[in-house]
């Protein structure tokens, strides 16, 4: 492809992207992997400079654009090479019209950076948004992170996790033999640590009320070394589905599965009322914290939408404190960044619950936010996330 085409399919996937945030459709990178599938005439380096140029487009643009074109005019009027491929040539975008100005650069949608900034700073906002690395979680079932290292020479330690990897963005890990042999998880660093703050051991009833896929849920397992009891809910049977197949291959067997019912998630636990050494809520969120790996995500949180999020946690903390039992632990977790969803939801439930204690020997890393503890990007290395560990007199 010539560079100029490469512009023009990054407008055109740029369109895809604009209307599925709008639409709620599929994200970013799932568009894109399929609008090359049927492009079997772009190459690896021709994928690979168009997906730049689109992420370049999605991060400079806080709000929406109105469209694919929008976007891209707005980055090359900040670069002029590629404004020089805007020469409306064959298959290529049409010139730049003097009045032009494309979709204007900002962070975050105003309604959001309002709220964002007071709380990371702009420095920290623009942390936010930057390339993530690629973590990994060793599975201690099977290996250690010696053995990793020695085995993945680009990797290195993770500062806080000490079951962590990292390695460079795009490390096609997939691809290698110690994940086909479930010696390793894709986990960034500060999941890692949420996991960690369970301290689920063996022999404990642990509960993953929200437990999506499961990767944290495998975390759980491997520190609970197969022993005591791990369940796994969500409401979300395509979700719930996918952990049968990521156990197998990483070597953990017994976890039980329970399929929630919105709003009467209860119902299918009541079993479990008071018996639980550790409950994790790991809670639908609007997951700023993770805009480093999805930054279309900001066109998609609207207010109302993360109002129906925050009612939705603060019915899942009272759920999950009575099924915890007396000593046992409520761990709570968002990977987002406001305070309505992390400290200040927590808080809220502190103070609306009798018996019920803040942990505030967390992990090392963080800061103390409320009841539990703030991880961002700019200072902790990892996606944002709140998390607080709440005891159970
Ligand atoms: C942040 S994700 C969980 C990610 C997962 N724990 C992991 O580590 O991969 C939040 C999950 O909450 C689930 N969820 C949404 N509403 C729920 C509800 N009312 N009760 C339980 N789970 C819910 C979603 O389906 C989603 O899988």
């Amino acid at each position: 492809m010539t560079p100029q085409a490469r512009a023009q399919a990054a407008i055109d996937l740029l369109d895809e992207i604009v209307a599925s945030a709008r639409d709620a459709g599929a994200a970013a990178d799932t568009l894109i992997a399929r609008y090359f599938k049927t492009r079997r005439y772009a190459g690896s380096k021709d994928r690979r400079a168009v997906r730049d140029l689109v992420y370049r487009a999605i991060r400079r643009a806080g709000e929406r654009p109105a469209n694919g074109r929008a976007a891209l005019v707005g980055l090359a009027r900040e670069d002029a090479s590629l404004a020089a491929l805007f020469d409306g040539s064959l298959h290529c975008p049409a010139p730049i019209a003097p009045d032009e100005a494309g979709s204007p650069a900002s962070a975050l949608p105003a309604w959001l950076a309002e709220k964002v900034a007071p709380i990371l700073g702009e420095s920290g906002l623009a942390a936010l948004l930057e390339r993530a690395s690629l973590d990994l979680r060793v599975n201690t079932m099977r290996t250690d992170r010696d053995a990793m290292l020695a085995a993945l020479p680009e990797a290195k330690a993770t500062a806080h996790s000490p079951i962590g990897l990292r390695l460079p963005e795009g490390t096609k890990v997939e691809a290698s033999p110690e994940w086909a042999q479930g010696l390793i998880e894709i986990q960034d660093e500060g999941s890692q640590l949420i996991s960690l703050a369970t301290r689920a051991a063996a022999g404990m009833t642990v509960l993953d009320l929200c437990a999506g896929a499961g990767g944290k849920t495998l975390a759980l397992a491997a520190m609970m070394g197969g022993g005591g009891r791990l369940i796994a809910a969500d409401t979300d049977r395509s979700r719930l589905a996918r952990l049968a197949p990521r156990a197998e291959r990483a070597g953990v067997t017994g976890i039980e599965n329970r399929l929630l019912n919105p709003n009467r998630e209860g119902d299918a636990i009541a079993d479990l009322m008071g018996g639980c050494d550790v409950v994790l809520v790991d809670a639908p969120c609007s997951g700023t914290g993770t805009w480093r790996r999805n930054p279309e995500a900001r066109w998609r949180l609207t207010p109302d939408r993360l109002a129906r999020l925050t009612a939705i946690q603060s019915r899942l903390l009272d759920l999950a404190f009575t099924l915890v039992k007396p000593g046992g632990a409520l761990v709570y977790a968002v990977c987002s960044v406001l305070d309505e969803e992390g400290a200040g939801q927590a808080q809220a439930f502190v103070d609306r619950t009798a018996g019920v204690q803040a942990d505030k020997d967390l992990f090392t890393t963080g800061a103390y936010r409320g009841p539990g503890k703030l991880l961002t990007p700019e200072k902790d290395g990892t996606d944002g996330f709140f998390v607080a560990r709440l005891i159970k007199a």
